[in-house]
């Protein structure tokens, strides 16, 4: 398995870190059988797997659910997961608290939080020993006031942007997701911190790319952000395979010789 270290050691040389969702034990599987250098257990999980318009219902225990069962489909791959919208806000004591809870119960390597309030209470999660990843740039949890939109598209709001991540950096985050930002500034961004910094809609110039499967394989999403780019189709291959189970049962071609049991129980009785 890849360490935190490791992944410093890839920014350094130039090689980019590849990062995808994962929300299940198949999922884990196919991403850690392909050579993924990380797993997200995203609370994208919500809209994805859940069918919710947002990531705001997704609680604590979906999370370490989920997680649960990437970690058996992927024993040998580092697993970020991310801390739920409600979990770190109330107070800097409950998110230690749930911090400490979702890193111990879920099996993670590490722990991804949004924004820039992360600042106030992170100490005490690295005290702890828990690698902390930060997101900034959209922030889907706050989608009530930002929308799904590009974010820090100003000078202002970029150069906040920078320098929130250069906290980070010396409060000893180890590693940061930039979303959906213009990507001269996360260019920017990846020079001037030591962090390795990983993009979704952030353009080339982060050191690594996150992206959620469902996306990857076009698998049960509606019209995708324009950062995605499908490639495959889970929803063709399984309707069609559907199809032809439906097709097949209708038409008595299935069961067939080979998937029936045919030791014969009744062999005295006659007629059956
Ligand atoms: N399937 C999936 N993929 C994701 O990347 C993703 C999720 N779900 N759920 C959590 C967040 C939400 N994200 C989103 C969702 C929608 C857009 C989107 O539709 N953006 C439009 C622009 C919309 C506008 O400007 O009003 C786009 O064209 O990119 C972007 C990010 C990213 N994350
Ligand atoms: C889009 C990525 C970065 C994420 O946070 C998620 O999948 O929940
Ligand atoms: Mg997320």
């Amino acid at each position: 398995m890849k360490s935190t270290m490791d992944f410093i050691e890839m920014k350094k040389s130039g090689e980019k870190i590849t990062m995808l969702t994962a929300y299940d034990y198949p999922s884990a599987r196919q991403a850690e059988a392909a050579g993924i250098d990380m797993i997200l257990v995203g609370d994208s999980l919500g809209m994805t797997v859940l069918g919710y318009a947002s990531t705001v219902e997704v609680t604590l225990e979906d999370m370490i659910h989920h997680a649960r069962a990437v970690r058996r489909g992927a024993p040998d791959t580092y697993i970020v997961v991310d801390m739920p919208f409600g979990t770190y806000h109330a107070s800097h004591e409950e998110a230690v608290k749930n911090a400490i809870r979702l890193y111990q119960e879920s099996g993670a390597n590490a722990i991804k939080i949004e924004g820039a309030h992360l600042k106030g209470f992170v100490h005490h999660l690295i005290d702890a020993g828990i690698p902390v990843v930060g997101h900034l740039g959209l922030t889907p949890q706050a989608v009530g006031l930002t929308g799904f939109r590009m974010q820090a598209s100003s000078r202002e709001e970029a150069d906040e942007l920078i320098e929130t991540l250069q906290n980070f950096e010396a409060l000893g985050v180890v590693m940061a997701v930039l979303e959906a930002i213009p990507s001269d500034l996360a260019e920017k961004a990846a020079r001037q911190t030591q962090m390795p910094l990983i993009g979704i809609g952030a353009g080339i110039g982060t050191d690594g790319q996150v992206l959620v499967y469902h996306d990857v394989l076009k698998y049960g999403t509606g019209r995708p952000p324009r950062f995605v780019k499908q490639y495959g189709d889970f929803d063709k291959a399984g309707i069609k395979a559907i199809g032809e189970y439906i097709s097949e049962v209708k038409d008595q071609k299935f069961p067939d010789e080979n998937t029936t049991y045919k030791k014969k129980v009744y062999e005295d009785e006659n007629n059956g």
